[in-house]
Order: structure tokens, then sequence, then C-alpha cells
């Protein structure tokens, strides 16, 4: 039979099994029972890796093989755009597979170090992971990163080389690596090409073998916990979940813990990977519930839910899922002011299904009311901007993104509590609460441990790049015997922003990085000012290092004549030091030459009339991408494209 035809017979049965779920909404009869799934019959398994290790890959190749999905699928757990569009994961997904008799839960996980938080929080759900290495590439700093996580949490690890497929595969040596830095030893290292399937059996037995079952008791009262949860725009907060105790169904009266709400479970089921409905979720499987939550505070992370019958001072919550700190914070606006209030409620929404991000409401002379939103990095940044435009049709304005810094108030009772609500120490998360200079004994910037592994051959090129990055280099230590590991303490502020890109460029990707916060450091710092014809426009301002503000103003002046169309007037930019109003860096604008209304003159019979409409419509979709500052008009994108090369 052709693979074709295979296919369209695959799609045919799936197409009933699904229509049965769904169309037997009211008829509990005919939903998918998973209740023969005991605890001993579950495995909960993760799949982590560095990014481009092959993930989302091997993930395809297991629900194919477990017959979730047709053959020949790819990135079928990227349910994003914003994932497929740039070919990364950003969201942790689960799909429950049927394996030999086993239900086995899969959590597919990010690699890239701005989305840590999902990996550790799918972590609270796995009892073992795959730990993904690329056989071209070897151990990665986010492979070691991921490796400590699962340790620390006591989770059954399986050392996966992947991509063994590949002509520059040298599987001995990673195995090498995988001994040296893991004490794994080559016997219980898995070769796989998740690409050709190769050995991708093998996977799933093993998981079955080494990964224990979960801790669960059917027996008892219901009791899960909120891992994920999302907002749908139909059926209100879904949260996922994990069930540690009894089991939950349709009609059932359960309660949170945190919130100290009741709620009627309206639906329960399991990802394979879309929605499927279910009799119920039992003790040691993982599902979503739908019930009538309101908000989504209500579905937040972590959370505790149980039976309602249940006395809520016997019932044990969960610990808490430790969130991880932000690093770099920016401002986050409507293009039109009338569109605070929606844009309010997809930000909410948006934060149910990502709460690593933080914030707190803002306001700007020039963009009105918005937030000072927290973010992981720079990437996720700009994956939670994109999510807005794409899930919630929102048309916002992202800010330059700064790190927190701290100033050191004068030990002086009138300035502390005039000035600083009598605070010795303040945060700056924001160039427009920059403190005056001489109110302030010191600076202080965050800095971060960098671990890098690097080949050989290039620690001289990595380590120019680190010492222009304001860095000083810790111990170096090697992997094998043409890669090195170099530990480095920089500021997170040259880290933060387009550090991985340099890395990649000068490597040609061959180096890795992944960092940790490590405490604070003193240092001068100044605020750049952006004065456009004389206004300051605050959401240009910076925060940095005294040394570096002349370079800085020269490129930011330059970038925003690049980013600033002519205006019917002459426009000058200027870069100055904290208040002063002298230049380190200027530039003027010349203003727009030509005048549509020209084209009219004696033209009225030749097409002129239609040549001005069409300038004029084209003149106003442009306007529509415009911010008006004062009065000039500056193109939403260009508050983030100042930052960019
Ligand atoms: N040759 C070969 N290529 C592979 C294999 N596995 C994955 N790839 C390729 O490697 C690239 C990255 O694979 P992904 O599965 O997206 O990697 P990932 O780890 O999920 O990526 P992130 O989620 O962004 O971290 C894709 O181009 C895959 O086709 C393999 O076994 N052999």
């Amino acid at each position: 039979m052709n693979r074709q035809r295979l296919l369209k017979i695959w799609c045919l049965k799936k197409l009933g099994e699904t229509h049965r779920c769904y169309s037997s909404a009211g008829d509990p009869t005919k939903l998918i029972n998973f209740s023969e799934f005991t605890p001993e019959k579950i495995r909960n398994f993760g799949i982590v890796a560095h990014v481009d290790h092959g993930k989302s890959t091997l993930a395809d190749r297991l629900l194919e093989l477990c017959g979730a999905v047709p053959p020949g699928q790819q990135q079928m757990l990227d349910k994003l755009q914003v994932e497929r569009e740039r070919g990364i994961t950003v969201k942790a997904q689960t799909a429950a597979l049927k394996y030999q008799g086993y239900l086995l839960n899969l959590i597919d996980t990010p690699g890239h170090v701005d989305f840590s938080a999902e990996v550790s929080r799918s972590l609270a759900v796995c009892d073992g992971i795959l730990l993904l290495v690329a056989a071209n590439q070897g151990v990665q700093a986010q492979t070691i990163a991921n490796f400590w996580l699962a340790f620390e949490k006591n989770i059954q690890i399986i050392p996966v080389i992947n991509k063994i497929d590949l002509p520059g595969a040298d599987i001995k040596s990673v195995e090498t690596q995988l001994k040296n830095l893991f004490e794994f030893n080559s016997e219980e290292c898995l070769h796989i090409s998740a690409k050709s399937g190769l050995n991708v059996e093998k996977v799933l037995d093993a998981i079955v073998e080494r990964v224990p079952a979960p801790t669960a008791n059917v027996e008892a009262p219901f009791r899960a916990m909120i891992f994920d949860s999302y907002f749908d725009h139909f059926r209100g907060a879904i949260a996922h979940i994990v069930v540690k105790e009894g089991s939950v169904q349709k009609g059932d009266k359960i309660r949170s813990y945190q919130n100290d709400k009741s709620y009627d479970v309206s639906e329960v089921g399991v990802m394979r990977p879309e929605m499927v409905k279910c009799t119920e979720v039992r003790a040691g499987q993982v599902g979503y519930l739908v019930c009538n939550m309101r908000t989504v505070k209500e579905a937040v992370v972590g959370e505790t839910l149980f039976a309602a019958e249940t006395p809520k001072e016997s019932v044990q919550s969960f610990a808490e899922i430790k969130g991880v700190k932000a690093t770099v914070y920016a401002g986050l606006f409507p293009v039109e002011t009338a569109d605070y209030e929606s844009l309010k409620q997809a930000v909410e929404r948006l934060c149910l299904n990502d709460p690593s991000v933080t914030v707190t409401p803002d306001a700007s002379k020039a963009l009105g009311l918005g937030w000072r939103i927290g973010f992981l990095g720079v990437l996720h940044m700009e994956v939670f901007g994109a999510r807005l435009s794409q899930e919630y049709d929102a048309s916002v304005i992202l800010c330059q993104p700064s790190v927190e810094y701290r100033a050191k108030i004068k030990d002086n009772e009138n300035i502390r509590k005039k000035r600083y609500d009598g605070m010795e120490e303040v945060r700056i998360l924001d160039p427009s609460k920059f403190p005056e200079e001489s109110d302030v004994d010191s600076f202080l910037e965050p800095m971060v441990k960098v671990r890098m592994i690097v080949p050989n051959e290039m620690m001289g090129t990595v380590n120019g790049l680190c010492s222009e990055c304001r860095g000083e280099r810790g111990e170096i230590s090697s992997i094998d015997t043409s890669r090195l590991m170099i530990l480095w303490r920089l500021p997170l502020a040259e880290v933060a922003v387009d550090f991985f890109e340099r890395l990649k460029k000068l490597t040609s990707g061959y180096a890795s990085f992944d960092y940790e916060p490590d405490g604070w450091q003193e240092t001068r710092l100044v605020k750049l000012t952006i004065l456009i014809n004389g206004k300051e426009v605050s959401e240009f301002s910076q925060i940095l290092p005294a040394a570096m503000a002349r370079d800085r103003a020269k490129t930011l002046v330059q970038r925003l004549k690049r980013e600033i169309p002519r205006q019917q007037f002459e426009v000058t930019i200027k870069a100055c030091i904290g208040s002063s109003t002298k230049a380190l860096s200027q530039i003027v604008i010349q203003p727009m030459k030509r005048d549509f209304s020209q084209l009219l003159k004696g033209n009225f019979g030749g097409g002129g009339m239609e040549r001005l409409n069409k300038k004029l419509s084209h003149q106003k979709k442009g306007k529509e991408r415009m911010k008006m500052v004062g009065n000039i008009q500056i193109p939403k994108e260009a508050f983030l494209n100042v930052l960019k090369n």
C-alpha cells in the first residue's frame, strides 16, 4: 500500500475517533476512557535539550509511533504561530500516548534560555526526562543547565544521543562528554535519529523501563495541581492539571486552595495532542479541566484543586512552583490610547499562559497609559509582543528593554524622605525614574555567572567578546579533548540584549552559553537622555555605564535617524547626559520636499486626481502605523528597533 493511501486511511480512522469524542459530549459512555491506566501503567516524562538538538522532531516521531498523528507531520507540538514562524518552541506542550498497555504523558519543552521557566515548570510534572544531545554538536550550555535542574529534583534522566545520521556525528565523543560531566555510562545512552526515526522505538521502551511510575493514590479524594493554563476565547480559563489523588470528572464540585473558590467541573480531558474529552482524569494522569473560572488569576500555575467535600484544613497544598526572576524590563503601550482596556485584557490573558512575565502599570508622557513588563530575555519579549498581535489582534508598542539597576541614596533624612519614600536603596527599572546624581551615593548593576561551552580554538575570540563586555574570567575546564567550559562573571546588561547573536556570529554557532544571577556590582551609571526637537522622549533614553555613554550616544542618534521618517519640518535629535542639554551627539533630519498636492496642478484630466488619491491613501495607511510624539510621527517599531544593529 502506498504512503498516500496509508495516510488517507489513518486520517479517516482518526476523524471517526475525534468525531466520536466531540460529538458525544452529553454521553459519558462514549468519551475516551483511560481508567485502565492505574498509576503503575503511567509514565510522565519530558524532553529537554539545548536549542535545536531535536526535541520537537523526536516528539513528532513518538506521536507517530504511538498513532497519535499521521506519519510525516512536523512540529506537531509547536502549535503557536510564533513557534512555527521562528522554528522554535516557546511553550511546553503535553500529549498523552498509548504504548504497549502504558499511558505515556509526553511534555515537550523549549530549549532557548529565555524560556527556561517553562522547563522548570514542566519538571514539576515529570518523573523522568530524555536529555537529548545532538551528536554533531555535543553537550552544550543548556544541556548542562537542564541536567542540573532535573538532577536537583531527583528526576530520572535518560541520555539520548540524537542526529546520529549526520555525517558530522561523533557519538564516541558525546559519550565521553556525558561520562565526564554527568557520569553516564555508554550503555545507558541511546543512539537515535529523530529525523529518520532510527531507534526511536527504543526510546519508548526505555521510558517504560527506566522512568518510575508516578506516586499517586487513586482511592483518596481528588487533589490536583495546575501546572499550566491558558485562556480560551470561547471556554474561558483552561487549567492543565496533574492529578495526584483520586479522580475528577464532569459534574464534580471542586475547590481551589489559594483563591478559595468553588467550581463545577464542566469538562475534563487529555491532550493527544489536541484536546480530547475523557470520562475522568485519574491519579497519576496529566490532563486538562474546564470549570467556571471567570478570571485568569483563578487558574494560576501552582494552584491546588481539591474535592469540594474535603475540609480545606486537611488538604495539603502543593509547594509553590519557583518563578524565574525577570532579567529585562520594557514598556508596553497600545498604539491607540483608546485601546488601553482591550489591551489590558489581552495582557492578562496572555500572562496566564506565560506566568514568567511580571506586569506593573506604567504611564508615559508620549505613549499614555501602559505597563512595565519584566521578561526573561529579549527573545522572550519579542515573542510576547508577537503573541499579543497574533493571538489577540493587539497593536502594541514595545519599548527598548533595560535591566534593573539600583541606587543607594545618600544617608540624608531630607533627601530620602522627600524624594524616595524614606528608602535607602531604590530600584530603577525605567530611565524616566533615574534619580538625581547628587542624591546618590552609589549605583549597582546586576551581574550574572555565565557558563560557556567553546571549541578550544575559539577560546581567544570568546574571551575577547567577554572582556569587551566588561567581564571577569573564572574557571576553565576541558569537557573533552576539543572543547572547554569557561566561566565568566558579566554585567547582565551586556548579556541580556544581543550577546547571544554576537557570540553566534563570532563562533559560527559553535559556542553556547547559559547564565544565572550572581549578585550586584557597584558601577558608575548615567542616563543618556534623547531630545527630539528639544523635548525629552524618555522611551528612547537609556541608563548605562558612564564609560559607554559617548559611543552609545552616537549609535542611538544614528539609529533614530534611520527609524524616524522625514516630517513636514526639520527634526533635531540630540543625545545628552542627564538633564544637561549639551549634546554628546546630534543629527538633523531634513524636512520632506515633496508636496503631493503639486501632482494636481494643471493636470485634472490626466489621472492626476487618481494619483493624488492613491498617494493620500498610502499616506493614511502609513499614518496608522505611526505614533504621534508631540507633533512628530514615529513608526511604532522604532521604539524597539533603535536597539537593533
Ligand atoms: N539530520 C537530522 N536532523 C535532525 C534530527 N533531529 C532534528 N533534526 C533537525 O534539527 C533541527 C531542529 O530540530 P527541532 O526538533 O526543531 O529542535 P528543538 O530542540 O525542538 O528546537 P527548540 O524547540 O527551538 O529548542 C530541525 O531542522 C530538524 O529537522 C536528526 O535526528 N537528524
